[in-house]
C-alpha cells in the first residue's frame, strides 16, 4: 500500500522544499552492511507538517540527518530548497531540534539562543531582538537569565526550539523533540508547536514514535518500514489545519490513526519488542 487519500486542502501546489528520489544509504559496519534507507521517494512542499513514524531502526533519524546534510546518501537524489543538502546547510536553510535539548549548561537560555547568531556574525542589538522575539514565540519570555538546569524538561525543549527558530529558517527539522516528556507536557507542547507553525508558516519535518502525536500534528504522515528502511505508506491528512487536542476524539482522527497503526503493525517484528 503506497500513497493514500488525496488531500483536497493540502498545499499540493506549493513550492517543493524537499525532493527525494530513489535515495539509499548503506552504513558499512564490522558486521557487514546496514541498509538504513532503500529507494526512498518523497516530496515535501512549503508549509507542510510532515511526520516520519515507524518501528525502531526503520531509518527515521537517518532520513532527517540526510536532509540536514549530517549523513551522506550512498545512492539517489535529494534537493533541499532546490539545492544540495550541503548548500542548504551552508545557507542556513533549516533549524534542527535534537531528541534531547542539547543546550549548553554553562550558558543562560538567552546565551544558548544567541549561539548560532554569534556564529552568523549578527550584531549585539540584532541578537538581542531575535532572542526576545523567539523566546516569546515559545512562551519563554522572562527566562532569559536562567540556566537550562533551572528549567523543566519541557521548557528546555522549548528553549531549543527557540534556538532553532532564531536563525529564521523556513524549514524546521525535529527529531523526537518531545519523546522524553510525560504525556500531559507533550500534549501541551504539541498544541503550542501547531500554533507556532500556523503563525510562522514554516515547513516542519518531525520524527516521532507516537501515533497520536503524528496524527495530531501532521498534514502528511510517512510510515517507514525497517530492514531495509523504506517508505511503506504516505498518508495525506484531511483534518483541518487549525486543530485543538479535542480533534483526537473524532472519527476522522481515529481513521487516520488506524491506518498509521496498520502500517506500524505490518513493519513490526517481535525482535523489536
Ligand atoms: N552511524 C551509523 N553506523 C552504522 N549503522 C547506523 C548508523 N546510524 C544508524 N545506523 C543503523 O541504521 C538503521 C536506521 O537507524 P535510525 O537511527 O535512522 O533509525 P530510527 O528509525 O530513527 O530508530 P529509532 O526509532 O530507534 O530512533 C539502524 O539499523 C541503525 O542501527
Amino acid at each position: 500500500m503506497e500513497n493514500g487519500m488525496l488531500n483536497e486542502q493540502g498545499p499540493q501546489k506549493a513550492r517543493s522544499v524537499i525532493d527525494i528520489r530513489g535515495l539509499s544509504l548503506t552504513f558499512e559496519t564490522n558486521d557487514g552492511p546496514v541498509h538504513a534507507l532503500s529507494n526512498v521517494d518523497l516530496d515535501i512542499r512549503e508549509g507542510e507538517f510532515v511526520s516520519f513514524i515507524g518501528p525502531s531502526g526503520c531509518g527515521k533519524t537517518t532520513l532527517l540527518r540526510v536532509i540536514a546534510d549530517l549523513e551522506k546518501p550512498t545512492g539517489g537524489e535529494i534537493t533541499v530548497n532546490g539545492v544540495t543538502p550541503e548548500e542548504a546547510r551552508l545557507a542556513r536553510a533549516y533549524g534542527y531540534v535534537f531528541q534531547s535539548s542539547a543546550l549548553y549548561p554553562w550558558r543562560t537560555i538567552a546565551d544558548n539562543v544567541a549561539l548560532p547568531l554569534e556564529i552568523m556574525g549578527l550584531s549585539a542589538s540584532e541578537r538581542k531582538e531575535r532572542i526576545a522575539r523567539n523566546l516569546d514565540l515559545v512562551n519563554l519570555g522572562g527566562f532569559e537569565r536562567k540556566y537550562p538546569w533551572q528549567l523543566s524538561g519541557g521548557m528546555q525543549q522549548r528553549a531549543s526550539i527557540a534556538r532553532a527558530l532564531a536563525v529564521e529558517p523556513h524549514l524546521l527539522l525535529m527529531d523526537e523533540p518531545f519523546g522524553a516528556l510525560d504525556e500531559i507536557v507533550r500534549d501541551h507542547l504539541n498544541e503550542q508547536l501547531l500554533k507556532l507553525w500556523a503563525k510562522t508558516d514554516k515547513t516542519v519535518v518531525f520524527v516521532t514514535h507516537s501515533i497520536p502525536e503524528a496524527v495530531f500534528l501532521s498534514t502528511k504522515i510517512v510510515v517507514l518500514f525497517p530492514r531495509p528502511g523504506r517508505i511503506y505508506d504516505v498518508i495525506e491528512s484531511d483534518l483541518p489545519r487549525d486543530r485543538t487536542l479535542d480533534i483526537r476524539e473524532t472519527p476522522e482522527f481515529l481513521k487516520i490513526a488506524h491506518r498509521v497503526r496498520e502500517g506500524l503493525r505490518a513493519g513490526h517484528s517481535y525482535e523489536d519488542s
